[in-house]
C-alpha cells in the first residue's frame, strides 16, 4: 500500500499565533495548531487552563484578542459553513419548563436561519431517527426535553449534533453526567466514526484513561497548562482500530 500524505489532507481548523484575554487575565497564549481532515484531537487540561474559552473561539462565539483562526480556509469571522460542523458546548442544561420534545430538539439541529421555514422531508426525519437511534433516545422522543434528566439531555444535544452528518464535530467534556455504559457507548461510537468513517473530532475532556488509549500517551504539544492529543484515521488503517476501541469498554 502506498503511503499516505498527510499534508494533502485539508486543514479544518488552522490557529495561528492565538491569544485570548479576559480584561486582564491571558487565558490563551501564542498557540499555534492544526486539526487536519481525519484527525481526532483530545484536549485535556485542569480547570480554568482555558479549553472550553478555546472551543468558543473556534465557533465564532468569542472574538481571539491576537492572531487568527481560520475553518476550511476561511477566517472564522467570514466562515458561513456551519453545517459542516456539529459543535456540543459544555454543561447544557434545559430550562424545566423549555416546551419542545427530544425529537424537535433533534431536527432544529437540521435548520439554518435560511432552511428554518421549509417543509421537512421524509429524508430528513430519517435522519432524525438514525441520530436518535445512535444516541438511544428513539423511546423518549414525544417526551419534553426539559423533564429530562442531564444525562438524557446530553444525548440529546450529540444527537442534534449529530443529524447534519457534520465532517467536523467539536465536543466540550460531552460525557459529563452520563453514566458508565453510556459513556463507554460513546467513546465507542465516536472512534469508530473516527476510524471508520474519517470524521474529525475536536474534543475537550477530562478522561485521560479514555485520550491516552485512543491517541498514545504523549501530547503532541502543549500551551500552558492545555495538552493536546493527537492522531490521524490513517495511522490506525496498519493497527487494529477494533482492538484499540475495545480497550475503551
Ligand atoms: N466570561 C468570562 N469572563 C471572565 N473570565 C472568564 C469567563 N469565562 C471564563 N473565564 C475565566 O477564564 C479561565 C478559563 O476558563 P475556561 O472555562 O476556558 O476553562 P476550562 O479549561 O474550560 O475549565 P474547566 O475544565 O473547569 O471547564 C478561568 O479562569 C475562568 O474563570
Amino acid at each position: 500500500m502506498q503511503p499516505v500524505s498527510l499534508d494533502c489532507h485539508q486543514h479544518m481548523i488552522n490557529i495561528q499565533n492565538l491569544s485570548f484575554s479576559y480584561g486582564e487575565q491571558k487565558v490563551i497564549s501564542d498557540l499555534n495548531f492544526t486539526v487536519r481532515e481525519r484527525d481526532f484531537v483530545g484536549i485535556i487540561g485542569s480547570n480554568g487552563a482555558g479549553k472550553t474559552t478555546l472551543l468558543k473561539m473556534i465557533v465564532g462565539l468569542l472574538p481571539a484578542t491576537e492572531g487568527e483562526i481560520r475553518l476550511f480556509g476561511q477566517p472564522v469571522r467570514k466562515f458561513k459553513d456551519w453545517e459542516r460542523i456539529g459543535y456540543v458546548p459544555q454543561k447544557n442544561a434545559f430550562n424545566p419548563l423549555f416546551p419542545a420534545t427530544v425529537r424537535e430538539v433533534v431536527m432544529s439541529g437540521l435548520y439554518n436561519n435560511k432552511n428554518v421555514l421549509r417543509r421537512i422531508s421524509r429524508a430528513q426525519q430519517c435522519k432524525c431517527d438514525d441520530a436518535m437511534e445512535v444516541m438511544r433516545i428513539q423511546g423518549i422522543q414525544d417526551q419534553r426535553v426539559g423533564m429530562l434528566s442531564g444525562g438524557q439531555q446530553q444525548r440529546v444535544f450529540l444527537a442534534r449534533a449529530l443529524i447534519n452528518h457534520p465532517d467536523l464535530l467539536i465536543l466540550d467534556e460531552p460525557t459529563v453526567g452520563i453514566d458508565t455504559e453510556t459513556q463507554a457507548a460513546f467513546f465507542e461510537l465516536i472512534t469508530h466514526m473516527h476510524a471508520h468513517h474519517h470524521m474529525t473530532f475536536l474534543m475537550v475532556s477530562h478522561d485521560i484513561d479514555m485520550i491516552q488509549n485512543y491517541l498514545g500517551k504523549e501530547p503532541m504539544q502543549c500551551n500552558g497548562k492545555i495538552n493536546f492529543y493527537s492522531r490521524h484515521s490513517h495511522e490506525l488503517q496498519n493497527c487494529a482500530a477494533e482492538d484499540l476501541q475495545h480497550t475503551l469498554i
